[in-house]
């Protein structure tokens, strides 16, 4: 049984979600972000979290163009712009930095990946996370994307280790209809799972919140969802309403459409306490349906082996 043993969450830490309204100049776009994490940094969040294409518009359309190799890193500075500025914006603000998504080019296969990079306060890359199931929807009349027309799917769970803090886990956006990650997350002990993610107005209005508290209340863990600031100048119009959530899935902080930081206060005790009052851990019945989070589960995707330490 893979129950928790142990400290989740080494000592209460503040984290950052930042709602950042982007556009179509990929370096205006990582200044503003600049700007908005020092921002976070300097109301005491130790981690901050940015949205699903920070660096770029949301869209099969524009991922090929704003891609950049990161895995192997290039040895010239400006083919790998995102990578650079998120390091140093880790660096300089002495955070974790979560830094949302960008389009991602492997060089050799040409294939393109919806990607999260991950860093610690010293500004090195910890993990990344591949989205890894892509937004492949068509509600007629209303939504339609089907990303794997131009990106290809990651491959692992990712489970980040903050050694000042404890573990988090990553999804991005559509990941979180998939409760399997979660599941197998919160089992092998992480304080909160983190999804930069851009709903748009069908399904956000429908679906944001309610997953966001699925996935609190089923795995009793901290959740935040980043979005981006919704723009009514791009083709794709993003959900907004980034939140942060307790293990209770009572929302602590939620933005609204617009620009917005949101922070709250994560703590040990929030979690144990709800897992003593609700004790589904010891309750489970593993006797009658298997766990997600033992056996064939991947945390490394053979692509990025002996390159990015998970
Ligand atoms: N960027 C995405 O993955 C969007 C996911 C989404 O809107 C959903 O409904 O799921």
């Amino acid at each position: 049984m893979a129950s928790v043993i142990g400290t989740i969450l080494k000592k209460p830490v503040k984290i950052a979600l930042v709602q950042l309204l982007s556009g179509s100049d990929k370096a205006a776009n990582l200044r503003h972000a600049a700007s908005q994490v020092a921002r976070a940094a300097a109301g005491g969040s130790k981690i901050v979290v940015l949205p699903e294409c920070f660096n770029s518009p949301y869209g099969t359309v524009y991922f090929p163009k704003y891609a950049e190799p990161i895995l192997p890193l290039p040895a010239v500075k400006e083919q790998a712009p995102s990578y650079f500025a998120l390091s140093a914006m880790a660096s300089e603000n002495n955070i974790y930095l979560i830094g949302g998504s960008i389009p991602e080019l492997n060089p050799s296969t040409k294939k393109i990946y919806n990607t999260c990079l991950i860093f610690g306060p010293d500004g090195a890359l910890l993990s990344i996370h591949r989205k890894t199931h892509l937004f492949d929807v068509n509600i007629p009349g209303k939504v339609s994307m089907r990303e794997s027309d131009v990106l290809s799917p990651g491959n692992k769970v990712t489970i980040v280790d903050f050694p000042e803090y404890g573990k988090v886990a990553i999804g991005i956006c559509y990941d979180i209809r998939f409760p399997e990650i979660a599941a197998i997350a919160a089992r092998k002990g992480a304080f909160a799972l983190i999804y930069p993610g851009a709903f748009n107005l069908v399904t956000g209005a429908l679906h944001w919140k309610l997953l966001a508290q699925a996935r609190a209340v089923d795995n009793q863990i901290y959740v935040g969802m980043c979005s981006p600031a919704r723009n009514l100048d791009s083709k794709y119009h993003a959900w907004g309403h980034s939140m942060i959530l307790d293990p209770m899935a009572a929302v602590l902080a939620e933005a609204q459409e617009g620009e917005a930081i949101i922070e709250s206060e994560l703590n040990e005790d929030r979690i144990l306490e709800t897992r003593r009052n609700i004790p589904l851990e010891t309750q489970r019945r593993l006797d009658v349906y298997p766990d997600v989070s033992e056996g064939q589960v991947a945390y490394e995707d053979p692509d990025l082996l002996g390159q990015v330490l998970n």
